[in-house]
């Protein structure tokens, strides 16, 4: 009976769709862990295919296509080396199911298939998988695994199944997004299913950017006692070894690794960084281009870009008009110094005048207004557009979540652009996140050290530029006290009572509200950007437009 057994952890950044590149990452980790002397790779949910792959399971062609891959994969498990537990989408009988296949001595020798597909928050899965039976563990070099993919260890029955048809070791392949909460629900749940089963769990998770999701890694082994046995690093790929040793009780993890996993605002700071960069990366952009106001939104934005690209391939513009101050262009000038930055100035007076002569005899009589603002705006989102068409960069857009949520932007003005790395960060976290990057550059990141982002952008009140001496408290409460309303509506569905009774002024609480509904057609046409908090707008959150229902205050 096997007494060690060694398993590699893969924690790799496959790009969805790309099974020729999925497949020789596995087979470049399987050599890796062949020179580590492993019996077994495991790697993560769906990994052929990469994670989720949504509507593309509806396509029979893309179901065939994994499972040809995997069977190619398999053959190359006949030379002896160690076997692999990979994730693919798996067809039979009409029906895709997620699955999980053990591939050694050259075949496919066992296929498990997922039982509890997720179908709340960004996931989807009811709507392409149908669901497995409850599955039966895998016998494999004298063990029994018990294979629950992702979401199957959030609640008991599967896991509880395993145990009783006498898995000995849990093996569990995920595709878990980051949210700021994440890392704790997650070893809450594994820890329950151990505790409940009295077996020890692997943990393998995917890393990197896919749309608005973005995947931590932070792979991980529980012992029976529920101690953490192994950690792999968050934010990064890793291939690891796992020995483990069977004693009376059962398997044992007795070597692993044990990597520091940032959390809070650096945990934060890396997620945007990072779905910022395989953005870019997987759609294969040479770079990107932003508009540089010497406002905060896009100060982080540039630092964020500088550090997911390096500084060569992040080009900002500062587009003045008559509004825009000194201060303004003093401040973006130092922070794409500090940066390190292409910087360019291109001023759009002439625009706005021809835009106003062309439109004179058609507004006259009319008083200017927000239509002139918005001129302002619309130029400078065509400006960018124009050079990302000439030059290939793509437009990074700034709008933080406060925004977002209030419809504080201009439509096919300063929501132009093809991703939002701050899209789910509140005003606040802005602020937040911007004073930890001027006091530590965290791993990976390609910037410099310092201050990047002038103490000046973070002090000042926020303003837009549209108008003389416009702020954004001209038309929005505090920042504050908006992102404390948004949170208790937004993510956390409180009743506007509960929000008034926390001391909130009630007229303040309607206009969020009102200013939150009025703009979900905004959202509808906004960029995608990364997921960070519980709630996210695009996949998550998501509000009727036309939308006659407001809550009433008693
Ligand atoms: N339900 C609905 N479904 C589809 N379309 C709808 C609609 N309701 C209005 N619309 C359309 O949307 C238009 C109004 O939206 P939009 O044109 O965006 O303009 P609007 O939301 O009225 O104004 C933009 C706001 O964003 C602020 N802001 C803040 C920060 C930065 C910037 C900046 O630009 O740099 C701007 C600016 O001060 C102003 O308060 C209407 O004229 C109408 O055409
Ligand atoms: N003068 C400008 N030059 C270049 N880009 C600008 C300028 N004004 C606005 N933008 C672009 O439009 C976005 C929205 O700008 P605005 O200043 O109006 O609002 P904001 O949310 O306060 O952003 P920021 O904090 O970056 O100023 C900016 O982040 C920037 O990308
Ligand atoms: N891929 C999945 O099944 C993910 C669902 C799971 N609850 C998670 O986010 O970790």
């Amino acid at each position: 009976m096997t007494a060690s057994f060694r398993i590699a952890c893969a924690q790799l950044n496959p790009v969805l769709g790309d099974l020729a590149g999925n497949v020789a990452l596995a087979r470049a980790a399987r050599d890796d862990a062949r020179a580590l002397a492993a019996d077994l790779v495991v790697f993560t949910e769906l990994f052929i295919a990469g994670y989720p792959p949504e509507d593309l399971i509806l396509k029979p062609a893309f179901v065939a296509a994994c499972m040809e891959a995997t069977r190619a994969l398999a053959a190359t498990t006949a030379d002896g080396g160690p076997a692999l537990l990979i994730g693919t989408p798996w067809g039979e009988d009409g029906k895709a199911y997620n699955a999980v296949a053990l591939l050694a001595g050259g075949r496919i020798q066992a296929l498990r298939y997922k039982v509890d597909l997720p179908n709340y928050s960004v996931f989807d899965e009811k709507r392409v998988f149908a669901p497995g039976p409850l599955p039966e563990p895998v016998d494999f070099a004298g063990l029994r695994l018990g294979l629950p993919i992702c979401e199957d260890i959030w609640t008991p029955a599967v896991v509880g199944s395993l145990a009783a048809r006498g898995a000995e070791l849990l093996i569990s392949p995920n595709g878990s997004p980051f949210t700021l909460k994440k890392r704790t629900q997650r070893l809450d749940v594994a820890r329950a299913r151990v505790a409940e089963t009295g077996l020890p769990l692997l943990y393998i998770n995917q890393f990197g950017g896919q749309d608005e999701l973005v995947f931590d890694g932070a792979s991980f082994a529980l012992n029976r006692d529920g101690a953490l046995a192994a950690q792999l690093p968050a934010w990064e790929t890793a291939l690891a070894i796992t020995e483990w040793r069977r004693d009376a009780g059962g398997w044992a993890c007795v070597e692993g690794p044990s990597a520091r996993v940032e959390e809070g605002r650096e945990a934060a700071y890396l997620a945007c960084v990072i779905g910022l960069r395989d953005y870019v990366e997987k759609n294969r952009f040479p770079g990107v281009v932003l508009g540089l106001s010497g406002g905060i939104d896009s100060a982080i934005c540039a630092a964020m870009a500088t550090d997911a690209l390096g500084a060569a391939r992040v080009h900002c513009i500062m587009l003045p008009y008559r509004y825009t101050s000194n201060a303004s262009l003093d401040d973006a000038a130092a922070c794409a110094e500090a940066l390190g930055v292409r910087y360019d100035i291109v001023p759009i007076h002439t625009a706005v005048e021809a835009f106003g002569g062309m439109l004179a005899p058609l507004f006259k009589g009319a008083e200017p207004g927000l239509a002139e603002e918005n001129l302002q705006s619309r130029i400078r989102g065509t400006t960018l557009m124009a050079v990302s068409n000439k030059f290939g960069g793509m437009v990074v857009t700034t709008g933080n979540k406060s925004e977002v949520s209030a419809g504080y932007a201009t439509l096919y003005g300063d929501m132009n652009g093809g991703f939002n790395p701050i899209k789910d960060l509140y005003k606040t976290q802005v602020f937040a996140l911007s004073r930890f990057r001027n006091e530590h550059v965290p791993k990976g990141c390609l910037g410099p050290g310092g201050v990047v982002i002038p103490d000046n952008i973070i002090t000042k009140a926020p303003t837009a530029e549209l108008r003389e001496n416009q702020t954004d408290q001209d038309s929005l409460p505090p920042y504050d006290v908006l992102d404390d309303i948004l949170e208790s509506l937004v993510d956390r569905e409180e009743p506007l009572s509960a929000v008034v009774a926390r001391g909130h002024a009630p007229e303040t609480v309607k206009k969020v509200e009102r200013l939150l509904y009025l703009s979900e057609y905004k959202r509808r046409q906004a960029a995608p950007g990364v997921k960070i908090t519980e709630r996210n707008f695009g996949r998550d959150r998501r509000y009727p437009i036309v939308n006659r229902f407001r809550e009433q205050l008693p």
